[in-house]
């Protein structure tokens, strides 16, 4: 698949661009501020329908501005794809492939696959447990369209439950038997989501092992576990033995809403251990990992967006960086830097064809 051209109107602070891309590599180099990552956010707008960076729609209009239009021109399997996500303000967001706009955005998803690697990812290390959910949910969502629906059956759920239990504490009063239709429907969807991600990380964590260890040269121990109360119980039985809890909290506290990722390097937690080199290989390896699975599973090769990665890693590992890209087949490459001579002896080594953007 190849994004062959992008129109920007409006977009953050771009007024009106076009870009015509290399089937390879381009790259979009210039100093802080000039709207690098802008371009690939824009990018990745017309994967997901919003912005890697800012959920906040209105943000990513042009100030003094009223709406956005972002266009990509896509080759995929030998057909052209129009894709147009537009946005006003006040309304809706609105995505349409080949004029026709879609219902719901999660249909969408999985149809332009797409790996962003960003200096934004360490997210995925610092923060909550949620951010690591998305990440897992967001791979699998790619090349699983059932997935992301049972996905959203079940956020749905436990909005419903938890409006419920707040409905039980207002009004002084229970009722198990309505309780216990939330609870059913928690179980089954619950079940089908655990078992995806055991399944999913069954074939994930080997190759993300793999991508670390080349980009490290091997030195480091480091692992991945995924970590659900679903491991020992089923989640009908957790329900009820935290039911006390939940009708004291308001909100349901056990369930798959509630899994974790655990990161560790020679067997203590990246976060807090990890030095920022070695957290930046973790975070690499796992969207090389990323793009990997996604490729595996849809045998499209997904778009590859690298944001900023070359800061701050030595030549070396640049260089193991690039050389897995490489191996690993990539469709085309999007890269970000501030150095344009670095990024383009960098590219060279991989392929012939590609286009420089100097922007300014
Ligand atoms: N809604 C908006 N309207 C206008 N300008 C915006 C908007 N949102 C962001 N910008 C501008 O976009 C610029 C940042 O762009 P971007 O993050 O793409 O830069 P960059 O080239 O990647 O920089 P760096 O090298 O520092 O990462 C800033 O100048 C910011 O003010």
């Amino acid at each position: 698949m190849i994004l062959k051209s992008l129109v920007l109107l409006n977009y953050k602070n771009f007024e009106s661009r076009n870009f015509d891309f290399d089937e390879k590599i381009n790259c979009l180099v210039g100093n802080n501020g000039v709207g690098k990552t802008n371009i690939l956010d824009a990018i990745y707008h017309l994967s997901f329908g919003k912005s890697y960076f800012n959920p906040i729609t209105s943000q990513n209009i042009r100030h003094d501005s009223d709406f956005f239009v972002v266009e990509g021109i896509y080759e995929k399997q030998e057909r052209e794809e129009k894709v147009i996500v537009s946005a006003k303000r006040g309304q809706k967001k609105v995505i349409k492939r080949n004029g026709k706009a879609y219902d719901t955005f999660s249909e969408h998803i999985g149809f332009l696959p797409l790996v962003i690697i960003s200096p934004a990812d360490r997210d995925l290390i610092t923060e909550g447990s949620e951010t690591r959910r998305k990440f897992i949910d967001g791979v699998i969502s790619q090349s699983d369209q059932g997935y992301l629906t049972t996905l959203l059956k079940y956020t749905k759920a436990v909005s419903q439950r938890n409006a419920l239990l707040k409905y039980f504490a207002a009004n002084h009063t229970f009722d198990q038997d309505t309780l216990a239709v939330y609870n059913e429907q928690l179980h089954e969807l619950g079940s089908v989501i655990y078992a995806k991600r055991k399944e999913f990380l069954a074939v994930f964590t080997p190759i993300f092992l793999e991508r670390y260890h080349a980009i490290t040269s091997g030195n480091e121990e480091v692992s991945l576990t995924y970590q659900s109360k679903l491991e020992h119980t089923d989640l009908l039985t957790l329900l009820q033995t935290h039911l006390e809890k939940d009708r004291a909290l308001q909100y349901t506290s056990v369930g798959v809403h509630k899994d974790d990722l655990a990161f560790t390097i020679n067997e203590h937690p990246i976060k807090k251990f990890g030095s920022q080199g070695q957290q930046k290989s973790f975070l690499i390896a796992l969207k090389l990992a990323q793009f990997e699975f996604i490729k595996m599973q849809s045998k499209v090769n997904p778009l590859l967006l690298l944001d900023d990665v070359f800061d701050k890693l030595d030549e070396t590992r640049v260089e193991h960086i690039i050389k897995l890209v490489d191996d690993q087949n990539f469709g085309q490459l999007f890269i970000s830097d501030t150095h344009a001579d670095r990024t383009e002896n960098v590219v060279k080594k991989i392929s012939q064809s590609y286009k420089m953007f100097k922007l300014s």
